[in-house]
């Protein structure tokens, strides 16, 4: 018998629909990432333990000191203790929030082949259409999503040729919405100004203000899993954006990893979910939280969810604590990186298997809790690894100054060695000199005596 080797779909909404009832092993988790993972329907609707906070933003401006500050206070607190929470009477419409998400699901309902036309091209850098993730060659683990990823804002920088043109609002729907959360980005960035007691438009301007500030559009859409006990949709990571909004289509699979466990989010009707990204968690040295969260998929139901990355330029802004947030007790946490320098340490980090393997070894129990100490204890050691080498490159500087005093030395000396060589070789010339006028004064006398002798 030949057996056929059956390539993997690209698209796992095509795997999804191909009727299997076993997942890839490329799809299948290890088993301390699925720790917690049970039914989300049935998670979603438990009411016990810590919950993400819902705050309300009717009040954010309000002309009443009072009511407007505990307004800004319950966001304060929401972005201190979780960096997570649901937005309600957020001020944009439902109206609006709907036409977007009836555009992008009426782009997901084409088939697949038809998706295909606005494929993206990450092998040559075109992150931007319609992808899924690559297998990455390093540990080969893949997610049960497929996605459509575009710039929605600022408008000069959104190439409009690649957006869906399964529906005629599309760019109308998504560019009105992108406004509107870059308006409503402003307002939460005042507010976590003001809580740092700083000026209201500060943490704006250090991301970049309105016209560096990139808002990035990720429509994420999670097919039906046969085995959803073993995948997840996103795995477990923290947002590099400054801030994060995020829209869904009221079926759950968020799930976020507070002290210590993992808790799903509820579905809230007409809200908008947002994230404190590590942009600001840096910005404000840790005092507002990037949460771990991951997507959980399920066999029942098709998840979309719209995520809006507000992100700073690139190479532009040296993202570090700001020096009021720094004191003697509480030091600055973050080394200066660029925000292409902050994506490119968390990927190196990833791809660390020993500190993998060295998961596997802590208790079931624990598993969750331990994975994330061993994170922040990795942190730390690149840290310490980052001071060892600056140190280093001091001592070398040190050692590099001593030789060219040693060499310095040595000229000195050859130096002196020359002079009194000059002056050894002045002193046999007066010699030679002398023996000269000797001889001559001896000849001379010789000449003489004859001469006398002769007489
Ligand atoms: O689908 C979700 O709710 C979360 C997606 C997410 O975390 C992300 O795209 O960064
Ligand atoms: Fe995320």
């Amino acid at each position: 018998m030949v057996s056929e080797v059956v390539p993997i779909p690209s698209r796992v909404e095509s795997l999804a629909k191909s009727g299997i009832q076993v997942i890839p092993k490329e799809y299948v988790r290890p088993q301390e990432e699925l720790n917690g993972i049970g039914n989300i329907f049935e998670d979603e609707k438990k009411d016990e333990g810590p919950q993400v906070p819902t705050i309300s933003l009717k009040e954010i401006d309000s002309e009443d000191k009072e009511i407007r500050e505990k307004c800004h206070q319950e966001l304060k607190k929401a972005a201190v203790e979780w960096g997570v929470m649901h937005l309600v009477n957020h001020g944009i419409s439902d109206e609006l929030i709907d036409r977007v998400k009836v555009a992008g699901s009426t782009f997901f309902d084409l088939p697949v082949e038809e998706k295909e036309k606005y494929a993206n091209d990450q092998a040559s850098g075109n992150v931007q259409g319609y992808g899924s993730k690559l297998a990455n060659s390093a540990c080969g683990q893949l997610e049960w999503e497929d996605y459509f990823f575009h710039c929605v804002f600022p408008e000069d920088k959104r190439d409009l040729a690649i957006w869906p043109k399964t529906t005629a609002d599309y760019i109308p729907a998504t560019s009105e919405y992108a406004k509107q959360i870059r308006n409503l980005a402003t307002k939460i960035f005042a507010v976590l100004s003001i809580g740092l007691g700083l000026e209201e438009g500060r943490l704006e301007k250090e991301v970049g203000g309105m016209e560096d500030l990139l808002l990035q559009m990720k429509i994420n859409y999670y097919p039906k899993c046969p085995q959803p006990e073993l995948a997840l949709g996103v795995e477990a990571h923290t947002d590099v954006s400054a801030l994060t909004f995020i829209l869904h289509n009221m079926v759950p699979g968020l799930q976020l990893f507070y002290e210590g466990k993992w808790v799903t989010a509820k579905c809230v009707p007409n809200s908008i979910i947002m994230h404190i990204g590590d942009t600001i968690e840096i910005l404000s040295n840790g005092k507002y939280k990037s949460i771990l969260h991951r997507g959980v998929v399920n066999k029942e139901k098709v998840r979309i969810s719209w995520a809006i990355f507000c992100e700073p330029p690139k190479e532009k802004i040296m993202l570090k604590p700001l020096p009021e947030t720094v004191t003697e007790a509480e030091p600055s946490q973050f080394p200066p990186r660029t925000f292409a320098q902050h994506m490119a340490h968390k990927l190196f980090k990833k791809d660390d298997h020993d500190a993998a393997a060295e998961q596997k070894i802590f208790k079931k129990d624990d598993q969750d809790s331990a994975a994330v100490h061993k994170a922040s204890e990795k942190d730390d050691r690149d840290i310490v690894a980052e001071h060892i080498v600056l140190k280093e490159d001091k001592q070398d500087s040190a050692a590099e100054q001593k030789a060219f005093k040693k060499v310095d030395q040595v000229i000195v000396a050859e130096c002196k060695v020359l002079k009194e060589d000059e002056q050894d070789a002045v002193a046999e010339h007066k010699v030679f000199k002398k023996d000269d006028q000797d001889v001559v004064t001896e000849h001379k006398v010789l000449k003489h005596v004859p001469v006398e002798e002769s007489e």
